[in-house]
């Protein structure tokens, strides 16, 4: 019988090592051929490398005249003058053809086919933040969801949030009146709140602060039933988490940001400053959110046992309903409830603050706006003073029905749209149509555009609402009368307008937010007057937000001088 030497502890190792070789030459073999593929093999096949476009060196990108504000508005208009409303862009260098589209009916069929979904990468850097929420869903999943909570952006369920909308928007009016004239040295201030500064006959006020403040208070209680009393002050713990963590996420990604998304493990090995304060946020936000959810849940399964049908229509509630449901098919796991509340405070919050900070200053750019908006409002608070209703719903109706309003707060999210572009990947070969036919390189006119699976597509939704070629030669000027003259293009956006996008995905919160925003203006507008305190610039990461010119280290702020509306100039 042959007998087996063991191997001895050298030779082991050198196995191991001629193993791992192995499998390090056949990864990296793996790798070179996926970017020869990507660079070399695949472009020439490309349908997009006919369309027109800007060109570019062979690593040369365009991402920041795609996504950087300050200078995507003139590479928008300068393509689309020079291309048409239809062309592609190069991403990560010359092999990397995208797609943009500003043309109505190529953008309705991308938006509203079930090929286009947003690509992974989109999804796991919001994933981290968000978990799996109605963000990160496509198909049956996301539509059963969409279902759930429609209830919740009614018309009807939105105006019966008005005492909440009035009460935080006096309760802000309230904090921003303390604020002027008198200085209070002595208040103390929270690491969150911008160092406001007082003249004596004005203040100037970070209102983005606290607009972002009033918007998640009113979230909280509208959405969830949670008390944030961020408007009071900024210590809530659950709160503090949301803000940490999204602070964070919204510095530029950098390489190594980048690299994460790809490479999830990076972040595991090298945990940064970012991925130690969206960790510890986390566990702060699952903590909160789980108790939440049980209290909100023995209510709704208490409701249910004695017969009752459920009441509240709140997002939270629709929520429970959901996930307690008796058809297994319709049933949502505690998981991904939990992802959601996430995502509907961050949704529900952010972009509506934002919005909202972009309106006051145009108002303060523009006083002969402001003041007519203001003797708009002014009137209305007279007749509604006058009238024997003292319904707060009636006002609140009554507010939503005001014309100039409606337009004011429409072109201040045409001209300043919170979310600057979305994304999308083509998940099969598709023909899509175009409403304009555009010049290919060889001369060719097409009515259509052919792409590939894998392709990314941009949806340019600042490029959209910007476009003079849609808005005409005033595209770039604050001008509310375009909304009340019946000058507006007729747009397959909601409310008009490509900021809430359109489709299955577009935005469910778009009502909701345009009526918050005027029932917060028409509270502040008739006490203050606004008027710039500094040079403003657009910075966009998760969403666009203002930063001081040349004071970018400070972060996302909207200084706005802030006085008393003078009683007898009314
Ligand atoms: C001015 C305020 C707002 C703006 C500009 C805005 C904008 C948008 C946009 C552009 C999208 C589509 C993103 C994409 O297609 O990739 C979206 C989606 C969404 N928004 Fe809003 N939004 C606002 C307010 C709100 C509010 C108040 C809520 C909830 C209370 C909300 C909840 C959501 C949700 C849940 C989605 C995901 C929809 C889905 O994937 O099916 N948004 N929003």
């Amino acid at each position: 019988m042959a007998t087996v030497t063991p191997l001895s502890p050298a030779q082991v190792l050198v196995l191991i090592f001629k193993a791992c070789l192995i499998v390090v030459v056949l990864l990296l073999g793996r790798g070179l051929y996926w970017l020869l593929h990507l660079v070399v093999l695949a472009p020439p096949f490309d349908p997009l490398r006919h369309l027109p476009g800007p060109e570019g060196k062979a690593f040369q990108n365009h991402f920041r005249e795609v996504m950087d504000p300050n200078k995507s508005v003139n590479s928008h208009e300068q393509w689309t003058k020079s291309f048409g409303k239809t062309f592609r862009f190069h991403g990560f260098g010359k092999h990397d053809y995208r797609l943009m589209s500003l043309d109505a009916r190529a953008l309705s069929h991308i938006l509203n086919s079930p090929i286009y979904e947003k690509p992974w990468q989109t999804r796991r850097f919001l994933g981290r933040l968000l978990g799996r929420g109605i963000f990160a869903m496509e198909g049956d999943e996301h539509r059963s969801l969409r279902k759930f909570i429609a209830p919740a952006f009614s018309t009807r369920s939105i105006r019966g949030l008005t005492p909440i909308f009035l009460q935080k928007a006096e309760e802000l009016r309230d904090r921003w009146d303390l604020l002027l004239p008198v200085v209070s040295p002595s208040r103390p201030l929270s690491p969150y709140e911008p160092k406001d500064v007082h003249d004596g006959q004005s203040a100037v006020i970070d209102v983005l602060n606290w607009l972002s403040r009033a918007t998640f208070d009113i979230i909280g209680i509208a959405g969830f039933d949670y008390q944030f009393n961020s408007l009071e002050d900024e210590t809530e713990e659950v709160y503090l988490a949301y803000r940490k963590m999204f602070d964070a996420a919204d510095r530029a990604p950098g390489f190594k940001g980048l690299a994460q998304i790809f490479f999830p493990i990076i972040e595991k090995i090298f945990p940064d400053e970012t991925s130690r304060i969206t960790t510890a946020s986390l566990k702060t936000v699952t903590a909160a959110g789980k108790t939440l959810i049980e209290n909100k849940k023995a209510l709704i399964l208490a409701e249910k046992a004695s017969g009752q049908a459920p009441k509240e229509k709140s997002i939270i509630s629709l929520l429970i309903n959901a996930n307690v449901s008796e058809d297994p098919s319709q049933r949502l796991s505690d998981e991904h409830l939990l992802d959601q509340l996430s995502t509907f405070l961050f949704a529900g919050s952010d972009s509506t603050a934002v919005g909202m900070a972009w309106c006051i200053h145009h108002l303060s750019l523009n006083p002969d706006v402001q003041s007519r908006l203001r003797k708009e409002i002014l009137r209305l608070h007279e007749i509604s003073s006058e009238a024997v209703s003292e319904d707060r719903h009636d006002f609140a109706d009554s507010v939503d029905a005001l014309p100039y309003l409606d337009a004011v707060v429409r072109e201040a999210l045409r001209l300043s749209p919170p979310a600057h572009g979305a994304i999308r990947v083509a998940t099969q070969n598709d023909v899509i149509p175009l409403s304009e036919p555009i010049v290919m390189k060889d001369g060719s006119v097409a009515t259509e555009v052919n792409i590939r699976k894998g392709s990314f597509v941009h949806i340019p939704i600042e490029g959209v609402n910007l476009s003079s070629s849609i808005w005409g030669e005033d595209s770039l000027k604050f001008n509310p009368d375009r909304w009340i003259e019946g000058q507006t293009p007729t747009h397959p956006g909601l409310a008009n307008l490509m900021t809430f996008s359109f489709g299955p995905h577009s935005c469910p919160g778009w009502k909701f937010a345009i009526f918050e925003t005027k029932l917060i203006l028409a509270v502040l507008l008739p006490h203050f007057v606004f008027s710039p305190a500094e040079e403003i610039k657009k910075y966009n990461a998760i969403l666009t937000r203002p930063y001081v010119y040349n004071k970018y280290e400070l972060g996302p702020q909207l200084p706005v001088r802030v006085g008393r509306y003078q009683a007898e100039s009314k």
